[in-house]
């Protein structure tokens, strides 16, 4: 696929990875750079990418908790510590409010999970 952001210099490389995205820079876009898009495609397009990506660090966050809890357990800990999980909460509520509130409590119960629930 072309890539479809801005790039007003015809020089600058395509991108290496089917559908990647680069900066009007030439480059792979850092996390939390804005990105400037000029028509409704091409913002549609950064968005599943940018979807796609969350839905990966979710899936490893996801993994990497379910290690830690199953850790707690093996040692006779429990599997889910409220402390920890208050302070990730007020990080999001401090960055994001309210709305970060609810997001950082459905990404701890995404990973939390249920026993024998994927
Ligand atoms: C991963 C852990 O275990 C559980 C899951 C958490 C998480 O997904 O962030 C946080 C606290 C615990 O309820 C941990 O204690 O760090």
């Amino acid at each position: 696929m072309d890539n479809l952001v801005d790039r007003p210099d015809a020089a600058i490389p395509a991108p290496t990875a089917p559908g990647a995205t680069l900066t009007g820079a030439g480059r792979a876009p850092l996390a939390g750079e804005p990105l400037t898009i000029s028509n409704i495609p091409a913002g549609r397009q950064q968005i599943d990418d940018i979807d796609a990506q969350l839905r990966e660090l979710l899936a490893t966050r996801r993994d990497l908790s379910r290690q830690i809890q199953a850790l707690r357990s093996a040692e006779g800990g429990p599997r889910i510590e409220h402390a920890r999980e208050n302070e990730i909460i007020a990080v999001w509520a401090d960055e994001l409010g309210p709305r970060g509130v609810e997001i950082a409590m459905a990404v701890l119960t995404l990973c939390r999970g249920a026993a024998g629930q994927p």
